[in-house]
């Protein structure tokens, strides 16, 4: 049959249009498969990794694997699901924020700029820019985007901190991010045996001073080393922008934190790239939500990578999350509008997951709609095939 197309499409599927998102990506893994074809293996390896043996990386997306949902039917549910929250007094159109990664510009030349547009074109959502953003502050600012917080790594240098905190207080970001679990970087062994080291023309573009090709050295060289809460004083002195604490793993700190004066916490492993051996962040997030007893907002990141994810989540108690490597997935594979397809997915598969469990609004969501990851006999749902 020569004549014949080889994948003529059904005529009740019409061809999507061309300005729409590629048909064949309907998924965030399909996002970091286009993405890893298209980077350098080291940087591949550099956004992907972990630390030590990667058994935290793996435990975020395995613990979310072990949650099972308990939808409710004949709830009178409307079809189309509101995913409005509210974090902060601010109100988002989801639950869901970018986290910092730094040196975006690893993954496309327009870095955190394609980030912040691709996010507002799919939602009004925070995105929080690194400390190591490859882009300019001011830049990001007024690039038309959502709000920005910024992401701060405390340097022993606490002018230049004072002056990046100055500097995004001025351009309009509206919070702080001070990341509390990286005196220095954890022993990521893909980049060590790789020998990584950041490309000609990578560098963060607004800490001024000093280039180090290897991100290691230069957290060695400049983190602050020995942080203690009175940190958090510091910052409120600098700053008067709400101040959350990233890189909490444990009700005791979190308790500490609310004390502290803090506005909100991440319940973060940073993405598995610190401490390996910690816990998945959603299995310890019930027993902080539970210490902070809603005194200040509770977000989380690690392994969020489906609309029920995001769910699982709000259901166990955070009031919103943060995805982090999938955004550089979808900046690797199509820039900004990469970004933004990644987040329409994420935000389609969360539409769909509410009205099917018999979800209205965020605020139905609750413990009950998850069987508890140590419920005896709860199977993990296997991995896909791929
Ligand atoms: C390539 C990369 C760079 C990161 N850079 C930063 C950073 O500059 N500051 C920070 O607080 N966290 C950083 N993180 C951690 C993320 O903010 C976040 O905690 C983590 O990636 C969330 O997990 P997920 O990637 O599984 O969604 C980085 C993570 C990756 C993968
Ligand atoms: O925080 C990180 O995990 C990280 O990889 C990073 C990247 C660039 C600068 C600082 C940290």
């Amino acid at each position: 049959m020569p004549d014949t197309p080889p994948a003529a499409r059904p005529a009740h599927h019409p061809p999507p249009p061309a300005t729409g998102p590629d048909p064949l990506r309907l998924t965030l893994a399909d996002f970091a498969e286009a993405a890893r074809s298209r980077l350098e293996p080291a940087v591949w390896d550099f956004f992907e990794g972990g630390a030590g043996e990667e058994r935290t990386l793996a435990a975020n997306t395995e613990a979310f694997e072990r949650l099972l949902l308990r939808p409710r039917v004949l709830r009178g549910t409307a079809a189309t699901p509101d995913t409005t929250a509210t974090v902060l007094g601010r109100s988002w159109d989801a639950p869901v924020a970018i986290a910092p990664l730094g040196y975006q510009t690893l993954a496309h030349p327009l870095g955190e700029l394609a980030t912040v547009q691709g996010t507002a074109a799919a939602a009004r959502i925070p995105v929080v820019i690194s400390t190591f953003a490859g882009r300019d502050l001011g830049e990001l600012a007024t690039a038309g985007g959502g709000p920005l917080w910024l992401q701060v790594y405390c340097l022993r240098d606490r002018s230049t901190t004072r002056r990046l905190i100055e500097r995004a207080e001025e351009t309009g970001f509206e919070a702080l991010v001070l990341t509390v679990d990286t005196p220095h970087m954890g022993r990521r062994l893909r980049d060590l045996r790789n020998g990584f080291r950041l490309p000609d023309g990578i560098a963060p573009a607004n800490l001024g001073g000093h280039d180090f090709a290897v991100p290691a050295a230069h957290a060695r060289a400049e983190f602050a080393p020995a942080l203690d809460w009175t940190v958090v004083d510091w910052l409120r002195s600098v700053s008067a922008l709400p101040l959350l604490l990233k890189g909490i793993l444990t009700d005791s700190d979190a308790v500490r934190a609310v004390r502290a004066g803090a506005d909100g916490i991440i319940v973060s492993n940073h993405g598995g790239r610190q401490l390996d051996g910690v816990p998945a962040t959603v299995d310890v997030l019930p027993e902080i939500v539970t210490a902070v007893a809603g005194r200040i907002p509770v977000l989380l990141d690690g392994g969020v990578r489906r609309g029920r994810d995001v769910l699982a989540a709000l259901a166990l108690g955070a009031d919103a999350v943060l995805v982090g490597r999938p955004v550089l997935h979808g900046l690797a594979a199509d820039g900004s509008r990469g970004v933004t397809d990644v987040l329409n997915i994420l935000l389609a598969e969360l539409t769909d997951t509410m009205a099917l469990a018999g979800l209205g609004t965020l605020a139905d969501t609750g413990p009950g709609l998850v069987r508890p990851a140590t419920a005896p006999g709860t199977p993990a749902l296997s991995a896909p095939h791929r």
